[in-house]
């Protein structure tokens, strides 16, 4: 359990009925697997060097406490998970990003994940690259619950919604309520990228947009989300029991601090959606932000702002291209460094069993 509390986000979530926020616990794979398998090394020496001594290599070794881990995370949230009817309470856990551009390995590694966790509130965390795109239509097929991460454009976007309508319409199940999905769009990672664009371009009209254009795209992904999930289509799957992709706002801690600090939260609440939040961005909103419905009060004007960029050069299709792939190149470096320190650990537990 003291490994889970420590590695926890939070998540700030309207319910459905548009009614009082709710303050719910929800862990995603990136931080709760890296930042608790440190905790791990602390407390368990003695799983790792019995994991290691099994004869297991050392990304075998990972995943063993991984799915430990995991399945305490979900037993831990399973309560929510229950009350809620199956709308909150998940637990993610990631397939390996060093398969980021590999659709069948995607697949089977969810498949297998899924199958060993073996936890309804589980979701299994995909990155929206290019590749993957068919790997998460193939696993909802599959009645696998799917977190989509890494999304930072509304065209990647509008290709998860897809993938996750042809897969519900692809699965053949006659109960689709106990499938489900989030789609996690990157925001403060687009203002990062496209302010220093801005200040190359270096014009007064260039400048007043800094700070303004991750908010905005936001806001118009929001807009896409009621599109998408409305209509003949949309009804046809609901007629079986199939709940929307909620979108998950990710990244949402303020890189620059000339900004106010909770300038990814606060204008991003709105139903349905979710707002994970790490420390500094929990304390803000917790301190001063207030809670009231604020995704669609100004469409027009994030409109405007995001044509705005078009016509001043920025292409939103090379923003979303080059966050995805250094996002990718981050998760990889995560994930290997992780290795790395638990095979430094696993030598040195050897050297003290020996
Ligand atoms: O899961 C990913 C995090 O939300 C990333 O946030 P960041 O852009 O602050 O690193």
């Amino acid at each position: 359990m003291e490994v889970v509390q420590r590695g926890q986000l939070f998540m700030i979530s309207m319910s459905r009925k548009g009614r009082a926020l709710g303050m719910i616990t929800f862990a995603a794979p990136s931080q709760i697997c890296f930042r608790s398998l440190q905790v791990v090394l602390e407390v368990l020496p003695a799983t790792l060097r019995e994991l290691v001594q099994s004869g297991k290599d050392i990304e075998a070794a990972y995943w063993e406490l991984v799915i430990k881990d995991i399945q305490d995370a979900c037993k831990l949230f399973e309560s929510i998970y229950d009350e809620t009817d199956g709308g909150d309470g998940y637990v993610s856990v990631e397939v390996s990003p060093r398969l980021a551009d590999d659709t069948q390995g995607t697949v089977e590694a969810a498949k297998w994940l899924h199958k060993v966790v073996n936890r309804p509130n589980v979701y299994i965390k995909i990155p929206a690259t290019a590749p993957c795109v068919p790997s998460i239509k193939e696993v909802i097929s599959q009645g696998i619950s799917v977190n989509v991460t890494l999304i930072f454009s509304l065209a990647r976007y509008e290709e998860v919604i897809d993938a996750y309508l042809d897969g519900l319409e692809a699965s053949g199940l006659s109960d689709l309520s106990r499938v489900t999905s989030v789609a996690s769009f990157f925001v403060s990672r687009v203002d990062t990228l496209i302010d220093k664009m801005l200040e190359k371009i270096g014009t007064p009209e260039a400048l007043d947009l800094r700070g303004k254009a991750a908010v905005a795209q936001a806001a118009l992904a929001y807009q896409l989300y009621q599109k998408k999930f409305s209509g003949p289509r949309w009804d046809a799957l609901v007629k079986k029991g199939a709940k929307k992709q909620r979108l998950l706002w990710a990244s949402t801690s303020v890189k620059n601090p000339a900004y106010p600090d909770t300038l990814y939260v606060a204008p991003l609440i709105g139903p349905d959606t979710v707002s994970t939040m790490p420390d500094q961005a929990l304390q803000a909103f917790v301190d001063h932000g207030a809670v009231s419905r604020t995704i669609d009060l100004n469409v027009s004007e994030a409109e405007g702002i995001y044509s705005a960029l078009e016509k001043l050069g920025i292409d939103w299709n090379y923003v979303g291209t080059q966050l995805e792939l250094e996002g990718v190149d981050s998760f990889k470096k995560s994930f290997d460094s992780l290795l790395d320190t638990l095979q430094e650990k696993a030598n040195s537990l050897k050297l003290v069993s020996l």
